[in-house]
Parts: C-alpha cells; structure tokens; sequence
C-alpha cells in the first residue's frame, strides 16, 4: 500500500517514500467551551490514537521477530525506560510515572499481539 496522504503534509527529507503518513486535527483546550466539542475533540484524538497503537503493535511484532530473544522473554527494562523518558519530555502534564504505566499496557498488548502470531505461526 503507497502513501495514504497526498502531497500534504510534505514529507521531510529523511522520510522514508513508503511510510504513511497520519495527519490528526488537534484541539486547543481552551477553545473548547461544551461538554459535546470537548467530546468531539477527545474522539478527534482517540481515533488517531487507535491508529496509531495499532501501527505501534504491528511494529512491535516485527521487533519480536528481528530480536534474538523476543516476546516476553525478551522485555527490556532499559529500553522501556528510555521510552518513557522520550515521551515525558513531549508531555510533562503526564509526566514519567503516569506515562510508564500506559506504555506498560501498550507494550504488553503488543507482546500479546506478538504472542498470538506466533502461536498461529503467522
Ligand atoms: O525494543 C524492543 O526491544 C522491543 O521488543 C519493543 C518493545 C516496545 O514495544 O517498544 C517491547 C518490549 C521491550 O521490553 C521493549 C520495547
């Protein structure tokens, strides 16, 4: 499957040409003054979170594959913190404890997902 957007946004230069690319609308907080846009902009967001997690798993999947010792068995403390750490500098509101328990779940449910494929030798 080739790129998804069309021209826009234009990619960098160092983007690979078969990437695909998720453009999401981002509401301001303080622009939102109802119950139903504030609700609006949340599932703006977790519809491009579920894209994103799902790309994220299938990603995670081939790390399993690529990795000497994958799976569960292969979990790496250092790199989950580093992880962490790279995405509490982008959201400091959450910050590294908040944000280590959901990428806790996030990267179990991609080893799950690892699990399965290769329990159904896909
Ligand atoms: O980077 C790896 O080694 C992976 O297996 C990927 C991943 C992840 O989902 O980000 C999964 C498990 C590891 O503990 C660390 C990271």
């Amino acid at each position: 499957m080739g790129r998804r957007s069309f021209g826009y946004p234009r990619p960098a230069p160092d983007e690979p040409a078969d990437a695909d690319v998720l453009r999401v609308l981002l509401a301001r907080p303080g622009a939102l003054a109802s119950v139903g846009d504030a609700r609006a902009a949340i599932d703006a967001i977790d519809a491009a979170l579920a894209v994103l997690l799902e790309r994220r798993a299938e990603i995670a999947v081939v790390v399993q594959r690529l990795k000497p010792v994958g799976g569960f068995a292969g979990r790496s403390a250092e790199r989950e913190a580093q992880i962490v750490a790279a995405m509490a500098a982008r959201a400091p509101a959450l910050g590294a404890a908040r944000l280590a328990r959901v990428m806790d779940a996030v990267i179990e449910a991609g080893l799950e997902v690892a699990e399965e494929r290769r329990s159904a030798g896909a």
